[in-house]
């Protein structure tokens, strides 16, 4: 719960403007990232992979998978937000829920500015859920390239509200990033991946250096028994398998990522994500099959579907 000396105060957060952050990214960050989420990870030749790490013409031809766009985001709030009017513990910080729009294909390199603003903050009185929006736009363009919103749960942050009625906070639309509805029939289509143990030490390559994924002392103060793996590297994990089995491989149907985090997953682990076809919209759910326990699900808004399917 919140203490005395760090009484929460809305009007102090809800004026408070966040800094606008830069990132400068190039092929080599987007070939990383993608073997960080596994792709070429079963089959180094798989002709849907090879193409986000390697392109026979150069390598400005890499194709960039839309969950790259969560890297933008990364290198300004990793290590946490400074929030007037708000405290938390960042060591008790767990990826609850990310939701992004993707508007334009993302380039193989590229310099960017990030607009963030604060989405959301609620009181749920175990935690507080606290939602970041970053617009990136290229360098010198007014046309933003994608939004991402970044949804943390905050352990022990809640209980702050200052009057009888608890606080919530949202400024975005109500249907935006809900929690799916797993559907009761077969799902159209099912894969599965093993991840590495090593998964999380090659994905925070990327630039989500938090040591919960790599200390096993900073893991256990967290309440874990081991690192565990990033959320956006599952959910990179599920987002590939989809482009793969639904899009026919091509990263750029995708238009709106949703994903929920459900529960933690331990690198090594095997991931089954189930898909269920609903027009344009993809709703997935992954389980841990070693466990066969549910640890994603959310949907995907695509621009067209392949006939075969
Ligand atoms: C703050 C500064 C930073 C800001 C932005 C930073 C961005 C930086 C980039 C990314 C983040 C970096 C850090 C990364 C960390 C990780 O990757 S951690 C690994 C991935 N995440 C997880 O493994 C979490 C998995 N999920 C869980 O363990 C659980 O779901 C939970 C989050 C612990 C919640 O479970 P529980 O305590 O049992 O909650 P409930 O009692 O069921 O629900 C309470 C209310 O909270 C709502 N809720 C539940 N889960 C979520 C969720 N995942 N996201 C959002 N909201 C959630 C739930 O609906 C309940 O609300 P009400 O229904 O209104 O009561």
């Amino acid at each position: 719960m919140a203490t005395s000396d760090s009484v929460f105060n809305s009007d102090l957060l809800l004026a408070h403007k966040l800094p606008e952050t830069q990132y400068t990214y190039n092929e080599r960050d987007v070939a990383i990232y993608a073997l960080g989420i596994g792709a070429c990870a079963q089959d180094a030749v798989d002709s849907d992979e090879l193409k986000y790490v390697y392109h026979e013409n150069g390598q400005e031809f890499v194709q960039v998978l839309p969950t790259f766009s969560t890297l933008l985001i990364v290198g300004s709030l990793v290590k946490g937000l400074d929030l007037p009017g708000f405290k938390y513990d960042p060591s008790l910080l767990l990826h609850g829920q990310q939701y992004i729009e993707i508007y334009k294909p993302l380039p193989s390199k590229a310099s960017l500015i990030n607009k963030v603003s604060l989405a959301g903050l609620q009181d749920k009185g175990k935690a507080a859920i606290l939602e970041i929006e970053t617009k990136s736009y290229v360098q010198g363009s007014a046309e933003p390239l994608c939004m991402n919103r970044t949804t943390v749960f905050l352990r022990g942050a809640g209980g702050f509200s200052n009057s009888s009625k608890t606080f919530s906070y949202k400024n975005y639309p109500s249907n935006q990033g809900l929690a799916v509805k797993i559907p009761k029939t077969q799902p159209t289509v099912v894969s599965e991946e093993r991840t590495q143990p090593s998964q999380a030490l090659l994905y925070r390559l990327s630039g989500d250096y938090n040591p919960l994924h790599s200390d096993p002392k900073v893991a256990k103060l967290a309440g874990f028994p081991r690192p565990i793996l990033h959320g956006l590297c599952t959910l990179g994990f599920a987002i590939r398998t989809i482009i793969k089995c639904v899009c026919k491989g091509d990263p750029t149907a995708v238009k709106t990522i949703s994903g929920r985090f459900l529960t933690t997953v331990f690198p090594g682990e095997t991931l089954i994500t189930e898909m269920w076809l609903e027009g344009l919209r993809v709703i997935y759910q992954t389980k841990v099959k070693e466990r066969n326990k549910a640890v994603l699900s959310g949907y995907v808004d695509i621009r067209g579907l392949s006939s075969s399917l």
